[in-house]
């Protein structure tokens, strides 16, 4: 089964977690698009949902499908957020923003009731980090701001600089205006040091470490789905 085909398998399988009448989040990424495209068709057939969306690209996709997506400050608290995820360790403990919407992720996934992420099994790993680590940071002073994350990297044996995203020739500029560096960090043996470290530099608008955040992990696979829990 190639990774795509996972992709569908888990973004079908979270839509199942979804009951008529929810408040639902919407992640951002290849397969998460699998379960907005889930839920457009229970949609279709009459299922009534709240929708929110993590990023301008989920709203695309899902208002080209005929979702209805909400102002996030209309809503209130959900019931259920269902995301994708560059990296799956252990505890249910994730790296995401390889799509660079990690901070309206977060905070989509902070006023959920309940988390799932979803991803092919390529991406449940025994030890964080081998996906490069995405910090969103406040453009303005940022090589300054840069230079304060090397100094908390260092920290924690982790010997690389952040490198800045680009989009060709530009910088890439997230959702909220913000630059994002990518940090090959290779083995991340601390995570919520880490974490608690990066988000405790004025500058650092948030970063690509979700921890205590994921109730479930739906993982594709040649057997069929494979539920993980913390
Ligand atoms: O965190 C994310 C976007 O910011 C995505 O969920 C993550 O990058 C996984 O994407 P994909 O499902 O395309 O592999």
């Amino acid at each position: 089964m190639t990774a795509d085909e996972q992709k569908k398998q888990v973004g079908d399988a979270a839509a199942e977690y979804v009951k008529d009448g929810m408040k639902v989040g919407l992640g951002t990424g290849s397969t998460a698009a699998w379960f907005v495209k889930a839920l457009a068709e229970k949609v279709k057939a009459g299922m009534k949902l709240t929708l929110v969306s993590t990023s301008i690209q989920t709203t695309q996709l899902a208002e080209s499908l005929g979702l209805v997506i909400k102002d996030i400050n209309d809503v209130g608290v959900l019931d259920l957020c269902v995301d994708g995820a560059d990296e799956v360790g252990p505890g249910l403990a994730l790296i995401k923003g390889g799509g660079a919407a990690l901070l309206r992720e977060k905070l989509i996934w902070e006023q959920a009731k309940s988390c799932i992420v979803i991803a092919d099994a390529a991406k449940n790993v025994p030890l964080l980090g081998k996906f490069p680590l995405p910090i969103e940071v406040e453009p303005f002073a940022w090589k300054g701001t840069v230079n304060r994350i090397s100094d908390v990297l260092v920290d924690f044996d982790i010997n690389m600089m952040p490198k800045v995203r680009m989009k060709g020739e530009s910088h890439w500029i997230t959702d909220g205006g913000n630059l994002i560096f990518d940090v090959a960090c290779g083995a991340i043996h601390e995570p919520a040091g880490l974490a608690h470290e990066l988000k405790s530099l004025t500058g650092v608008v948030d970063h690509g470490l979700f921890l205590d955040l994921a109730d479930i992990a739906l993982i594709g696979g040649e057997d069929g789905v494979t539920v993980l829990h913390p």
